[in-house]
């Protein structure tokens, strides 16, 4: 065998804890020798005499040299986070303490960890499916509520719970089906086609709804790239600063005051923008070096997820029209952001720009509806529609799979509404249940897992 497989019969040793930092370093051992191993370190108990779930002060040491003084936790298989045994070495934070008992267990017969190795046991022992083990690495990454919630929910098996239900009830399906292929002369169809057509049409409900949440999904896993376009002087870096409440930009009424792009990030209800202000734009200048940080800003301006357009009120309405004529037929997601309201009056500057969508009206210098505009970013990326009781898809992976999952289903549909063959039918339906497999594990290679695993730190 090969890859992260290989060697899937060792015991692995790794630090839990980040190193070098934090009062307290944990080392955690999983595998048939973890027990052994720690009865040749540990002095004051035998632990492999202990019972599961005990916790044991004393000194680790190793050829009569004393290791640290320790708190040993001890947890038997099966009743342990990767199903073997497992022990976790609670040390002196130091790293020469850490590294030091780190060799010493290895010395024992252990071997360093690879990255997401003890998950990876976890799952191949069937602790968690392959979809709530891709959770945990999304619950150590989370640094929001939202990104937070998401993840745990997954771990817990919320998501995965889903798609069992219809994974199970389309395997009845088709082993039904494919036992009608063994009596083909007869003529016998012992799968109920009206109850496969209704199976089939909820499937496509609850898989497209779930198909749908991912655009949420990736806002609350990777956030929202804003860029804040405008021309020289329209108030970007001023707005840049309103929004983070902070004074992290250079402001002044020089045209071109900001020459490279700057970013920030800011958590608007638990969403992570990621603010980008950038180089005016105007059509002409001969000035090479703002030519180049307008190059920049429509670069910024194309990738971003959404663009706010910031104008000066006072300005020609025609030019702002065409750059909304622009934005359109890229495709942008954009808002239009009127500012410098305080120096006309907002009766004025609606009768003059109101007429387009997408727009609010500002004064960034004053925070005047910078507030507002916070719940109008918030809105065009959540549509609204914050589902958050529902389960929510933040993996591509799984987005991808249940696309293909989708495809099936319409594709089992069709073959009923034309009266498919046994044979051909029993095909989608394994499609499908191949496409659902491959979310939480079931259908699985090497390569995938290796993938999957390699992404995770050590240690976990
Ligand atoms: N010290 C420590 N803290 C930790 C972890 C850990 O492994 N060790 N975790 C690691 O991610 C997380 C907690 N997750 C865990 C999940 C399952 C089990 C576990 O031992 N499960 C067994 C026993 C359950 C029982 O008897 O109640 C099981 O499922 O059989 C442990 C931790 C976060 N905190
Ligand atoms: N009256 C008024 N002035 C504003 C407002 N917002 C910004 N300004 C002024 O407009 C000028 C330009 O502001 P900046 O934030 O530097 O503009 P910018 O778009 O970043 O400019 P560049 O980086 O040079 O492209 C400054 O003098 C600001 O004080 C506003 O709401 N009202
Ligand atoms: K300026
Ligand atoms: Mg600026």
């Amino acid at each position: 065998m090969q890859g992260q497989l290989a060697g899937w019969d060792d015991t692995i040793a790794a630090l839990a804890t980040p190193p070098g930092i934090g009062a307290i370093g944990v080392i955690r051992i999983s595998g048939k020798k973890a027990l052994a191993i720690t009865d040749k370190l540990f002095t004051a108990k035998k632990i492999s005499e202990q019972p599961s779930h005990t916790l044991h002060v004393g000194l680790l040491k190793l050829n009569d040299i004393v290791l640290d003084e320790v708190v040993v936790a001890l947890f038997k298989s099966p009743r342990s986070y990767t199903g073997e045994d497992v022990i976790e070495i609670s040390c002196h934070g130091s790293n020469y303490i850490l590294q030091q008992v780190l060799q010493a267990i290895t010395s024992l017969g252990a071997r360093p960890a690879k990255p997401g190795e003890f998950t990876q046991r976890a799952f191949l022992n069937g602790k968690l499916d392959l979809a709530q083990a891709e959770a945990v690495a999304d619950l150590i990454a989370s640094n929001t509520e939202a990104s937070k919630k998401a993840a745990l929910s997954s771990m817990r098996g919320g998501f995965s719970e889903a798609l069992k239900n219809v994974r199970e009830q389309l395997l009845k399906f088709a082993a039904l089906i494919e036992l009608e292929l063994d009596f083909s002369q007869e003529d016998v169809e012992f799968a109920d086609r009206t109850a496969l057509y209704k199976l089939v049409s909820e499937a496509g409900l609850s898989i497209n709804k779930l198909i749908s949440s991912f655009q949420l999904g990736n806002v609350i896993k990777n956030g929202v790239s804003v860029a804040i376009i405008g021309k020289p002087n329209a108030g970007k870096s001023t707005l840049l600063n309103a929004l983070l409440n902070e004074n992290r930009a250079i402001v002044s009424d020089i045209p071109g005051t900001t020459r490279d792009t700057i970013e920030e990030v800011l958590n608007i209800d638990g969403i992570l923008f990621r603010l980008i202000d950038t180089a005016g734009i105007r059509l002409h200048t001969s000035d090479i070096i703002e030519s180049a940080g307008i190059e920049r800003s429509l670069e910024k301006m194309k990738h971003a997820d959404l663009v706010l357009f910031i104008f000066d009120v006072t300005d020609d309405k025609k030019e702002i029209e065409k750059r909304v004529h622009d934005m359109k037929a890229e495709g942008l997601h954009y808002i239009l952001v009127a500012n410098k309201i305080d120096k006309t009056n907002e009766i004025e500057a609606r009768r003059q720009f109101g007429h387009l969508e997408k727009i609010i009206f500002i004064a960034a210098k004053e925070g005047k509806h910078t507030e507002t505009l916070k719940e109008y970013m918030t809105d065009t990326v959540l549509h609204g529609k914050v589902q958050t009781e529902s389960n929510i898809v933040t993996n591509a992976r799984h987005y991808h799979a249940l696309k293909e999952a989708a495809t099936s289903l319409e594709e089992i549909q069709a073959g009923l509404d034309n009266n498919l063959e046994s044979d051909l039918l029993a095909l989608d339906i394994r499609r499908c249940l191949h496409y659902l497999g491959e979310i939480t594990g079931q259908v699985t290679n090497e390569d995938m897992l290796d993938y999957i695993f390699s992404k995770f730190c050590i240690g976990k």
